[in-house]
């Protein structure tokens, strides 16, 4: 079914009404970048002097959960850490608890400070590459394996290169036993009035010469979302998930069975939503325009 637009105020006003507990994506709802979009800080503080219930729901696996806070208290958003879910912590808390990760095992790492950070505060033990380039194939043999990696991450990295690439083909080629998980696998980000290139790019160089395809932790797929359900014991008929990408975060909802709402500020522009077979319950122009 067609996704309907909130534009009328009754019908905004309704809408918040039949919710008790919002789930906000980030990259392209917040903010893109560091701009935050007209009348968000707004909207927040209204939804929450009616008592509702703010999470923020982030695939960007670039910043933990304490960065993020760090983030949204330099751009004056009120939150707690406790109110954040990236795919980092997403990832962390997988390896943890439902892996068990051993002990004496690492995780070979390509990602940035959020992906360390969130895996230090779990316990598990990560190794990275140093981020120097070789200068020719012959260089190849200096690649050598730690046999103590049993699972490869990836995530966001500004940095990759082609020595990161080879080391972590390496443990996924030799070991087929060796975990491959990816924070997630959006296909491109918001940035300064457009997109580039996403962690799922970066995830192809990898599973196209593996053919092998990781297990992906963040949104669309649900173990961000049982993690949240059970910490706050949500009612998902009362819950929305409000994203800005069809294929992640309403996909993430549809799929947890809560409701949907697409804005309009992030990847998705009307035409695209139109041709989609992914159909989010309604679609605003911006959260900024979510005041009830
Ligand atoms: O490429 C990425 O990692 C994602 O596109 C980006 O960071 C998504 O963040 P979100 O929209 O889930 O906040
Ligand atoms: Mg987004």
């Amino acid at each position: 079914m067609a996704a309907t637009l909130l534009k009328e105020q009754k019908d905004i006003s309704a809408f918040v009404d039949s919710i008790d507990t919002f789930l906000l994506d980030c990259d392209g709802v917040i903010w893109a970048a560091n701009h935050v979009f007209d009348g968000v800080q707004t909207v927040l503080d209204l939804l929450r002097s009616k008592g509702k219930r703010i999470l923020f729901v982030t695939n960007n696996s670039t910043k933990s959960r304490k960065s993020y806070l760090k983030k949204f208290q330099s751009l004056d958003i009120h939150a707690s850490a406790e109110e954040i879910f990236g795919s980092s912590y997403a990832a962390a808390y997988y390896i943890a608890n439902v892996l068990k990760f051993p002990k004496d095992k690492s995780v070979y790492v390509i990602g940035m400070a959020g992906v360390r950070e969130e895996l230090e505060s779990e316990g598990i033990s990560h190794i990275e590459d140093d981020g120097t380039n070789l200068h020719a194939m012959d260089e190849m043999a200096t690649i050598k394996p730690d046999p103590r990696v049993g699972a490869v991450l990836l995530g966001f990295d500004l940095n990759i290169n082609y020595k990161k690439y080879a080391k972590a083909f390496t443990y996924l080629h030799a070991d087929k036993n060796c975990h491959f998980l990816a924070t997630n696998s959006d296909l491109t980000f918001p940035a300064g009035g457009t997109v580039y290139p996403g962690t799922g790019a970066l995830l192809a160089a990898l599973s196209a010469p593996l053919d092998r395809e990781p297990v992906v932790l963040g949104k669309p797929h649900q173990p961000m979302l049982d993690v949240i359900i059970a910490k706050y014991h949500l009612d998902k008929a009362r819950t929305c998930m409000v994203g800005d990408r069809l294929d992640t975060d309403i996909e993430f909802g549809k799929t947890g069975g809560l409701k949907t709402l697409l804005v309009m500020t992030g990847v998705t522009t009307e035409e695209a939503l139109k041709k989609s077979s992914i159909q989010p319950d309604y679609y605003i122009a911006s959260l900024g325009n979510l005041q009830p």
